[in-house]
């Protein structure tokens, strides 16, 4: 089997990639880094470090290689050869690379092709496949929109495994260091044709409930540790969450979370209580170099509607539930600064000439007067 993977990154190649090669299905990863891409056109695999309490080891990945994403006829070639397309570019990414998937799909199906594919968006977001077909059928043809749906699968996903920014390696530049735990789970429901029987890849037909659980709790409390945790003057991950104070809050914060996703999916309180222990462990793992940056980046993404902090706040006041805790974070998630990204430049700037709660009315959507008070009373605070 053969695949195109769209994000040669830490996910794309600590997790995503490092999953189909296993399952022995040749990778080409389609990135806009040249470097990276010449290293796996030459090299041809590289390493993959796992590391934990239990675990310090390098497994190999074969059989990769490497186009660069920008080339549309390469890309539109690949597009004919392969049977399943996968993606971690970043959401922001996606809009970027859904006109050369709605050329390339254009030309596999002129070409006579009639086989189904089927992509897989693998992104920290609700539904990011979705979002790519509906970017993708912005620049189809009309004539081919029906046969698309028929042939072409947009399958969606929940991706969880902490890859840490590539600390360069002298023996193997493209080495990436990862936590043992990994869980990508697809919505079977939208595959066209055979599903693919890639080991790790878990399907569901309830792939919401899995989207939210992880997205509101691992990456709710990540962030918040790393808003709080740089607030107070931690620069890793794991420094901030050994603070006991840090942990207590990130705690709070995703028990509130937690109480949303109990209510909306009907999940075991018991287990919910030990789904958010063992994240909270994951957080601490003392091998993974974790900046507070890396997960903090973006933090105008991080206050959308639908993401991991309004998100879960708006399912407190769905179902009345205490938000205390989520304010507060909210709030340091507004105090986030860092020089070297944009998002958060664009946010101080608003704060400085909008004010708090222009500047929360305009990033989070949110409605409810007394609840951006709230925040705005948290951030002032
Ligand atoms: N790093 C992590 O622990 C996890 C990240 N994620 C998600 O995975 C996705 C990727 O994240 P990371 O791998 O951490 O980011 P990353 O920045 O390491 O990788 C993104 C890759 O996409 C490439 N890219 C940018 N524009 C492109 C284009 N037009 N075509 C092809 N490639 C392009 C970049 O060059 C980069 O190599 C994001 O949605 C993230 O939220 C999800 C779970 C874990
Ligand atoms: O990749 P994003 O959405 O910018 O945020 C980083 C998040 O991604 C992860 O790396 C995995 O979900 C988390 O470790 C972290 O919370």
């Amino acid at each position: 089997m053969k695949a195109l993977h769209f994000g040669a990154g830490n996910i794309g190649r600590g997790f995503i990639g490092k999953l189909l090669a296993d399952s022995n299905v040749e990778v080409i990863f389609a990135d806009v880094n040249e470097n990276v891409i010449n290293l796996l056109k030459t090299n041809r695999t590289y390493g993959v470090k796992i590391v934990g309490d239990s675990i310090n080891t390098v497994e190999q990945v074969k059989n990769v290689s490497g186009v660069n994403s920008t080339d549309e006829a390469a890309i539109t070639a690949l597009f004919n050869e392969v049977d399943l397309v996968t993606t971690a570019v970043g959401p922001n990414v996606l809009k970027i690379i859904a006109k050369s998937v709605a050329k390339a799909l254009e030309a596999r199906l002129a070409s006579g092709n009639t086989k189904p594919l089927n992509i897989i968006a693998c992104e920290n977001m609700v539904r990011g496949t979705s979002f790519l077909k509906e970017q993708v059928f912005q620049h189809l043809n009309p004539a081919v929109k029906d046969q698309v749906e028929r042939l072409i699968g947009f399958v969606d996903s929940a991706v969880d495994r902490i890859v840490p920014p590539v600390q360069p390696d002298a023996n193997d530049p493209l080495l990436v260091t990862v936590e043992e735990f990994s869980e990508w789970i697809v919505d079977k429901t939208q595959f066209k044709g055979e599903i693919p029987n890639i080991k790790g890849m878990e399907q569901t037909d309830n792939l919401m409930a899995f989207v939210e659980r992880k997205l509101f709790t691992l990456n709710t409390g990540h962030a918040v540790t790393s808003y709080y945790g740089k607030s107070i003057g931690y620069k890793f991950v794991k420094e901030s969450i050994e603070d006991t104070d840090v942990k207590a809050f990130v705690k709070s914060v995703m028990q509130e979370s937690g109480a949303v996703l109990i209510k909306r999916y009907g999940f075991d309180p018991q287990a919910h209580a030990a789904y958010i222990e063992k994240i909270l462990k994951r957080f601490a793992n003392p091998y993974l170099v974790d900046d507070v940056d890396r997960v903090g980046r973006e933090p105008l993404r991080k206050l959308s509607h639908n993401d991991r902090l309004i998100k879960p706040l708006r399912g407190t006041l769905e179902y009345g539930l205490p938000n205390d805790n989520l304010i507060r974070a909210i709030a340091t998630a507004l105090k986030y600064r860092n020089e070297n990204d944009p998002q958060a430049l664009e946010l101080a700037q608003s704060l400085a000439e909008n004010g708090v709660v222009a500047t929360v009315k305009k990033y989070t959507e949110l409605q409810d007067e007394s609840v951006i008070a709230r925040i705005a009373a948290a951030y002032n605070a």
